[in-house]
């Protein structure tokens, strides 16, 4: 229940919703009230009406008792129908200031939500997959507005209308009132069993759902390898399993389902033969008059709603509590990046890494051991390795995405820790090795890290990416939609328009993530050329399997299992003779084998 505390701030910014929707609730109650008390006066007046009526038999008068008594039925049915609207109208109050508050504080605490998450580090993300992430900002966030909603305003009224009704019932028969109300509570403790059991299966459901949505979702985005493996038969009947589940699951909730509306309509019925039988013996008694029942029958009906709520009430914030805490867990969750100084400043692309090591925190792999070197500003720098050799793991240290275990990583000299995070992730052009596009426009995608987009700016960045051709050939140029995550586009193109990405926001260090892969040798030396163009005065990082694109860079460093191999200028190492040598060799002989195939 404590996790729920994190959401009293909400409460505090909504006060004006919450006391004002507690007032409507109240107003609301008092017109519920008035209608009982009405009817019970309308009896009372009928038992007497009709004894005058009998009395004046063969008189004059008795067809006026019958107009007096006809008139007053008629102002009192007006009054019930007055009290009915105006209650009405407080719910409808009630609701517009209330079930409004829990709206706005949904919309925050997503918003909330969402900031964390922007926060958190790389770590984070590889920890937790994409569906708890999401579950936890949609259902989570969906469950704990059903408590700062519905269950925070029947709460109330069901309060309001016990402190109302209750003494008020007793003022008139403290006997009858105790019979009447005597199935209330089993009522509510069935309501909260039946409910747990409506929740546990819709659950049930809800997971089944979930792997239904991920299997369709995973056939339709591998259709390709379906088709092609001719598994169609096969991905069919896992289909139907999957959905035979969900059958089931959903015929076990309809079942209880069933019996949830049989079991409050028995309960109530009870309380109303027990108001009914024990009222009569009371009139009998003459302790009170059979306007008293009807009025009491009201009242049992009022009450019956507010306590079946009772049972649904503490099921939602069970559930609510349960949420919270997961979405707390996320909320407490601290990046471990942080700035130590929060300094801000131009930086002039000076890299040093200083017997550096990182093990990655997860894995426990030690991807990078004692690694140091240097590039200075405007130099460029080639880091060529095997796969799995720690190449992408020098990326992710300038990017900062995670921080050195042992050793020192300097930008400009300075520790990078002592920079603040933004400084130094926007002077960076950072083109990944998985290309990852947005389903939007080629402009808006090379225009992603810009603050305004510039159309020449735009265009200038995909000329120097190489890719103007082939956004001419496209028939709306620019403005071609690029698919869900980029798939109208080869995978050259796609690793050209990241390229056009990091580079339009003129970075001071441009790092390449092997981001020439998918590019033929040709179209490599064009962009790497056109890249020595634009960065200059910047640096570059450039990771890359192949010696290929090493051979413009000022220097290169070969690693081979997190460790520095060799390093020096291409020539050096050529004439070195050593790994790089055996590489060189070795894919300039592949180079030359493709050109004869
Ligand atoms: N996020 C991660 N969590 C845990 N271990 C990781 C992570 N990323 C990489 N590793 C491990 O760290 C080592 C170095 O990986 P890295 O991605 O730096 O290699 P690489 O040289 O870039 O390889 P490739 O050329 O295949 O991309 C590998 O053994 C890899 O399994």
């Amino acid at each position: 229940m404590k996790d729920l505390a994190h959401l009293n701030k909400y409460f505090g910014k909504y006060k004006w919703h919450l006391i004002l929707g507690t007032i409507f609730i109240i107003i609301s109650n008092f017109f519920g009230i008035v209608p009982a008390v009405i009817v019970r006066y309308s009896f009372d007046l009928l038992q007497r009406s009709y004894d005058i009526f009998k009395a004046f038999s063969g008189f004059e008068l008795q067809s006026t008792t019958y107009e007096l008594f006809a008139s007053s039925i008629f102002i009192l049915g007006l009054l019930i129908l007055i009290s009915a609207l105006l209650k009405g109208v407080f719910m409808f109050f009630m609701r517009q200031t209330i079930i409004v508050m829990s709206r706005h504080i949904e919309y925050d605490l997503k918003n909330e939500i969402y900031e964390h998450y922007q926060t958190l580090p790389l770590s984070f993300y590889r920890r937790n997959n994409t569906g708890d992430l999401m579950a936890r900002i949609s259902e989570d966030v969906s469950k704990v507005r059903m408590y700062v909603g519905p269950a925070i305003m029947y709460g109330i009224n069901m309060f309001t209308l016990f402190v109302m009704v209750i003494p008020f019932m007793f003022s008139i028969n403290p006997e009858l009132t105790l019979y009447s109300l005597i199935p209330l509570p089993l009522l509510s403790i069935s309501i909260y069993f039946v409910n747990n059991i409506i929740n546990k299966r819709s659950e049930e459901i809800q997971g089944s759902l979930s792997n239904l949505s991920t299997f369709v979702q995973e056939s339709f985005s591998g259709i390709r390898v379906i088709k092609a493996f001719v598994r169609e038969d096969d991905i069919d009947r896992e289909f139907d399993a999957a959905s035979e589940d969900y059958k089931h699951k959903s015929l076990r909730l309809a079942f209880v389902q069933a019996l949830f509306f049989p079991l409050i309509m028995g309960l109530i019925g009870l309380s109303v033969i027990f108001t009914v039988y024990i009222g009569s013996v009371e009139v009998f008694e003459g302790a009170i008059s059979t306007g008293v029942i009807a009025e009491f029958i009201i009242y049992v009906n009022m009450l019956t709603w507010p306590v079946t709520s009772l049972g649904w009430i503490t099921s939602i914030i069970q559930r609510a509590a349960a949420s919270q805490k997961r979405i707390n867990e996320f909320l407490q969750t601290k990046s471990e990046i942080v700035s130590t100084h929060n300094l801000e400043a131009d930086i002039k692309g000076h890299i040093q890494f200083q017997e550096v090591s990182f093990t990655y925190p997860d894995s426990g792999i030690e991807a990078l051991k004692n690694v140091s070197f240097e590039v200075k500003p405007g130099e460029s720098i080639a880091i060529i390795g095997t796969t799995g050799s720690g190449k992408s793991t020098i990326a992710n240290l300038i990017c900062r995405m995670y921080d050195t275990s042992a050793g020192e990583l300097k930008i400009d000299e300075q520790d990078i820790k002592k920079y603040s995070l933004d400084t130094v992730r926007s002077q960076i052009g950072y083109v990944p090795q998985d290309v990852f596009l947005f389903s939007d426009t080629i402009s808006e995608n090379i225009a992603f890290g810009l603050d305004s987009m510039e159309f020449d700016d735009v265009k200038k960045a995909a000329d120097d990416a190489d890719l103007l051709e082939n956004i001419d050939r496209f028939p709306n140029g620019f403005d071609t939609r690029v698919g869900e995550r980029g798939i109208t586009l080869s995978g050259g193109q796609k690793q050209r328009v990241s390229i056009a990405r990091a580079i339009a926001r003129e970075p001071k260090i441009l790092i390449l993530d092997d981001a020439l892969s998918a590019v033929d040798t040709k179209t490599e030396n064009a962009i790497l050329s056109a890249m020595a163009r634009i960065m200059k005065g910047r640096t570059s990082v450039i990771i890359s399997h192949r010696v290929s694109s090493a051979k413009l860079a000022d220097k290169v460093i070969m690693l081979d299992d997190g460790r520095v191999l060799e390093s020096g200028t291409h020539d050096e190492l050529i004439a070195a003779n050593g790994a790089y040598k055996e590489l060189h060799d070795k894919q300039l002989q592949g180079e030359g084998e493709e050109t004869i195939v």
